[in-house]
């Protein structure tokens, strides 16, 4: 079995009557990077902030690489906890170059053994150590910024948004290159993020938290796949959620009668289809009316609504293609669905 490199217990902490941590267990495999990911102010800068060391607990423990750092024992400073955080903006030490900057929390014996370099290479910065921050474009200081926090080999990387200020496709570059980084270097990490792509691209696992409650935690695809409420199926991506009645292994649904897969569930029930499980065709579906579509370049989200008013979202390819509003398209769902007890 992994090791834990990181283990959160019960992590409480409010600020006045906001509790923004309410109770929060989470590990981290040795090696793996996992995303936490929620919605604006649910807590993930607040446990990163306790992980790190620069905000205390009120209730509960963390602990890093099997030594306690908060909890009943005491509170181990930020700096004493060997652990590196990766900020938003990176936060360069602009009067350094970037060898100096990489090199900062480094011994003598470390430097001169090729380390600084060896990061960079890592980043894909080879011989830009000359360089001082002024000099670099954002996207490359933030790969500065992850250089310097694995250059003295911490048990444990904090990535805290560090892709939000860039531009769209330099951030996919970027997310590409970090994680391969943090993988070639055997790195453990915690990427906090409010983007789905993001923390469902990079991470091994995804710790999904709203209101300071982490809710589900699994690989991408388990949360994508078969998220644990239908509020997660619809944070994690596109949604169609659809009232339905639960008879054995089969939901009927207003597109018919549909396979089940998961936990079961009887009676009254809500299911979760993804848009790309709907398949358009000219015939042989539920009938169902365009009512508009919006082109994204590699596929296309199409807003159906059937007969009784429900309305679906379908993403397609092809088959979708140049749908005008008011067209009539029969629709099939493909594969299984999740069914939640109740009505969402
Ligand atoms: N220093 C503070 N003083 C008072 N309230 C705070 C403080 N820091 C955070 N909070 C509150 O705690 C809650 C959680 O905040 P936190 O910053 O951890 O959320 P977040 O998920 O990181 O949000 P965002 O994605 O917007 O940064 C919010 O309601 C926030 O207003």
């Amino acid at each position: 079995m992994t090791e834990s490199m990181l283990t959160v217990a019960d992590a409480a902490r409010s600020y006045g009557s906001v509790p923004a941590l309410a109770g929060v267990d989470l590990t981290v495999a040795t090696g793996d990077l996992l995303a936490v990911l929620g919605p604006s102010g649910c807590g993930k800068t607040t446990l990163l902030r306790c992980v790190a060391g620069f905000e205390r607990l009120d209730r509960g423990a963390v602990t890093v690489a099997g030594r306690p750092v908060a909890g009943p024992g005491g509170h181990v400073p930020p700096h004493r906890r060997r652990v590196a955080v990766v900020p938003q903006d990176g936060a360069l030490f602009p009067h350094l170059s970037v060898a100096d900057n990489v090199g900062y929390g480094l011994d003598r014996a470390a430097r001169r053994g090729g380390r600084i370099e060896e990061v960079l290479a890592l980043v894909g910065l080879a011989g830009y150590g000359g360089r001082m921050p002024h000099q670099l474009s954002g996207g490359q200081q933030q790969r500065v910024a992850v250089a310097r926090a694995l250059a003295p080999r911490p048990p444990l990387v904090l990535l805290d948004e560090p892709f939000s200020a860039l531009d769209a496709q330099l951030r996919a570059e970027l997310r590409a290159d970090v994680r391969r980084a943090l993988r070639a270097d055997g790195a453990t990490a915690v990427l906090v993020t409010h983007d789905q792509a993001e923390a469902l691209s990079m991470a091994d696992a995804v710790a999904v938290m709203d209101a300071g409650r982490i809710v589900q935690h699994g690989t991408p695809a388990e949360v994508y796949r078969d998220p644990a409420t239908p509020w997660v199926a619809r944070f994690v991506g596109e949604a169609v959620l659809l009232p339905a009645t639960v008879d054995d292994d089969v939901a009927v649904t207003p597109l018919g009668r549909l396979p089940l897969r998961g936990p079961a569930v009887g009676g009254a029930a809500t299911v979760l289809i993804r848009p790309e499980q709907l398949r358009l065709a000219p015939t042989g579906g539920s009938v169902a009316t365009v009512v508009r579509q919006d082109f994204h370049g590699h596929d296309a989200l199409t807003t159906l609504r059937l007969a009784d008013g429900t309305l679906l979202t379908a993403r397609t390819l092809d088959e979708g293609a140049g749908l005008s509003a008011g067209a009539q398209v029969a629709v099939t769902v493909r594969g299984q669905v999740r069914a939640y007890a109740g009505s969402a």
